[in-house]
């Protein structure tokens, strides 16, 4: 298993990447990889902010500018370079839903950066987008030029992923900057995600200035929500902002705030390169283009650069900003941001987290931080047309050039034909490959179960992983089983922590701490094994709290579990793809419930098919589809009684033999209803 022996147990991270659209398309959007299936849809961010630059815009009205100049803007003044004081970089964190995208657009805004007419066009464009394919744009850097007290300064905003299961990816983002806006909204207060990005930020040790957003909404309480802060995250509130990214209240206020309480960089031009990685994309022209942070030294045109984590060297084809859409300039230094393209062929060349320096003056040192991808859930992907099998390849290629963190290989199964076993970093990596390769390469594909990867230690001393349940080791042959847990903390009203400490315990949670983290709110933390949440987990917290709680996870690392292998036998035959390992306690219901199931969506045959479910060669549940019975006696009007038991016993004999060499047809829309139960009981 190549897969398999390629992860380690180190935490997931989480990877986002985009597709662009031509370089030369004069909009040059980014379509991320994005889908937006599913209760997901709100986790994306909707784009709305824009990559077309136009040189000499008008200022914006209807927005206030107080005390403030708004940038010239043409393409010139764009790249005018500012001292590396009058540089700041940051982020905006915030819980989904809380306003980022919108106070980006604002500040694109006012900034001049994005024409206000282009912003409309394009959000139409993109909502168009987004309702036909499924995808949504994100933008990942934004130079824009802000002049504070008559002195222009450069600011960098960095877009952080959107959903935080890619909490790697946030965290280089954060470590490329030295402040953020903590946005959140002045109506809902502190939500789990505000809380893990605020962690985040704190770590790498960034100025944070809060924004309490959405202060038009009637319900808006943005003084609760201040002493809510300042009780929960322990931060200083006192310099607050208060603002409505739709109405345009206090964004100038922001502007002035990035500029005169987030450090500046260090100047540290004169050091060998040191640059991180924040993303990266694949281009189909020119390659990968890589978007990073030069924390060090300084970059131009024409070097050889030296990716440290992969060990690969390429020449600097182009270098650039990003304003929002991509401009070339010679040189970037110390304290800026900007873009490469080098002609690397894959973004595995190029990870998130590498550290690029010039290969004939290595940095001595990369930066801290770099974590290599692994995947956590795996599950099959098989054509539903077996013709189909050679474009999956394809497609699951292409989307691999873009995807450093997806893992494939080659599986058949009796029942389900040719397929691929695929490895993701989550589940929202997984939904939004499957989307992908569904919306955008046409294939119709059945999904397995996700199942999670297990540790098996072997009888004789070795430790395997195995990611496909039908490959799990007879009992005999291994000595123990463990699987990932993820410690979960959820955040709710104080009404619904009954519903969700049932939910948890159903998932074999264990309970570790709950506090009151304001009046009417709580935070609960459990530790579960990271395979309970794999099925419907955050659908049921939405619906038990009435959508009301939110959370957070982390894997925490592997526990041992008393896990067994559950298989389907129909006809006596094994269905491998609805084989799953589950937990010897729930056995016994996911078995009855996968048997019950079956049987009503299998077509009854001309003879009795068993369906069983069985743990090795014993059965625990099981169910019987009776046989159609054809009127052989249809014919005998009336008649002699000897010549219909005659007739009854010829049809009993061939029924037999049937039964002996028939092969039941499970139909695919059977398989696809199972799936969905097994991951539902699960
Ligand atoms: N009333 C009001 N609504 C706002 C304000 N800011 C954002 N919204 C709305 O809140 C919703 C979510 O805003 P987004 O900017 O998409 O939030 P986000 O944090 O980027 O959300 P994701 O993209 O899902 O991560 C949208 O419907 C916005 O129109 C505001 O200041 N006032």
């Amino acid at each position: 298993m190549a897969m398999a022996s390629a992860m380690d147990l180190s935490p997931p991270t989480f990877f986002l990447s985009g597709t662009s659209t031509s370089s030369s398309s004069p909009s040059l959007r980014r379509l991320s990889s994005i889908s937006v299936s599913g209760f997901r849809r709100h986790s994306y961010r909707k784009l709305q902010i824009l990559c077309q630059a136009t040189a000499g815009t008008e200022p914006q009205s209807g927005l206030s500018v107080s005390g403030s100049k708004l940038a010239a803007r043409s393409g010139q003044d764009r790249l005018l370079k500012v001292p590396i004081s009058n540089i700041r970089n940051f982020s905006i964190i915030a819980h989904i839903d809380h306003g980022k995208s919108t106070l980006a657009d604002k500040l694109l805004q006012v900034t001049g950066t994005v024409q206000n007419r282009d912003m409309k066009e394009q959000f139409l464009d993109n909502m168009d987008l987004e309702r036909e394919r499924g995808i949504t744009i994100k933008l990942q850097a934004a130079r824009m030029r802000y002049v504070y007290e008559d002195t222009p300064y450069c600011l960098n905003l960095i877009d952080t992923p959107g959903h935080v299961d890619f909490s790697y990816e946030v965290s280089r983002s954060l470590a490329a900057c030295e402040g953020a806006l903590l946005v959140v909204d002045a109506s809902q207060g502190v939500e789990a995600q505000t809380l893990a990005n605020v962690y985040l930020a704190l770590e790498n040790n960034l100025e944070i200035i809060p924004v309490l957003n959405k202060i038009d909404l009637p319900g808006a309480e943005p003084e609760k929500v201040l002493r809510e802060i300042e009780e929960v995250i322990g931060l200083d509130c006192s310099k607050a902002i208060f603002c409505s990214a739709k109405e345009g209240i206090g964004i100038t206020e922001i502007l002035d705030a990035i500029v005169q309480r987030i450090p500046a960089p260090l100047d540290t031009a004169k050091n060998p390169l040191r640059a991180l990685i924040f993303d990266s994309y694949y281009d189909p022209y020119r390659g990968v283009i890589v978007y990073f942070r030069v924390i060090d030294g300084k970059v131009k045109k024409g070097d050889r650069i030296f990716f440290m984590a992969s060990g690969k060297d390429y020449f600097a084809d182009e270098v650039g900003v990003l304003s929002p859409n991509q401009i070339q300039v010679d040189e970037l230094y110390a304290g800026e941001v900007g873009y490469i393209a080098a002609s690397v062929r894959s973004v595995a060349d190029a990870r998130v987290g590498d550290t690029i320096t010039h290969y004939s003056r290595k940095a001595e040192s990369s930066l801290p931080g770099y974590e290599e991808a692994t995947p956590m859930v795996f599950c099959g992907l098989f054509p539903v047309d077996a013709d189909q099998f050679p474009d999956l390849r394809d497609a699951l290629e292409k989307l691999q050039l873009n995807d450093a963190a997806l893992k494939f290989e080659p599986e058949t199964s009796s029942a389900m034909g040719f397929g691929f076993r695929c490895g993701f970093l989550g589940l929202l990596h997984m939904e939004i490959v499957q989307e992908r390769l569904e919306r955008e390469y046409n294939l119709n594909l059945i999904t397995t179960a996700p199942s999670v990867v297990y540790r098996v230690n072997s009888v004789n001393g070795d430790t395997t992983l195995c990611s496909n349940p039908s490959r799990l080791p007879d009992p005999g042959q291994r000595k123990s089983v463990e699987e990932p847990y993820v410690k979960i903390e959820l955040l709710t009203p104080k009404d619904y922590i009954g519903a969700l400490m049932e939910l948890a315990q159903e998932r074999r949670g264990e309970f570790k701490e709950m506090k009151y983290i304001a009046e009417n709110r709580a935070s609960i933390l459990y530790e579960l094994p990271l395979a309970e949440m794999v099925g419907d987990f955050f659908d049921q917290l939405k619906s038990r709290t009435k959508g009301y709680a939110s959370m957070e996870y982390s894997v925490i690392g592997y526990r041992e579990s008393d896990l067994i292998k559950l298989d389907i036998l129909i006809n006596a035959e094994m269905v491998e793809p609805l084989s799953t390992i589950v937990h010897r306690d729930k056995a016994y219901s996911v078995g009855r419930a996968l048997t019950q199931k079956l049987k009503e969506l299998i077509p009854r045959q001309m003879f009795k098919v068993p369906i069983q479910a069985c743990i090795g060669s014993k059965v625990i549940a099981s169910e019987a589809l009776s046989a159609i019975r054809k009127d052989v006696l249809a014919k005998c009007y009336g008649g002699d009684i000897s010549r219909k038991k005659k007739l009854l016993k010829k049809q009993a004999a061939g029924k037999k033999r049937m039964k002996a060499i028939g092969r039941v047809d499970v139909p695919q829309e059977a398989f696809m209803a199972v799936l969905k139960l097994e991951r539902e009981v699960l």
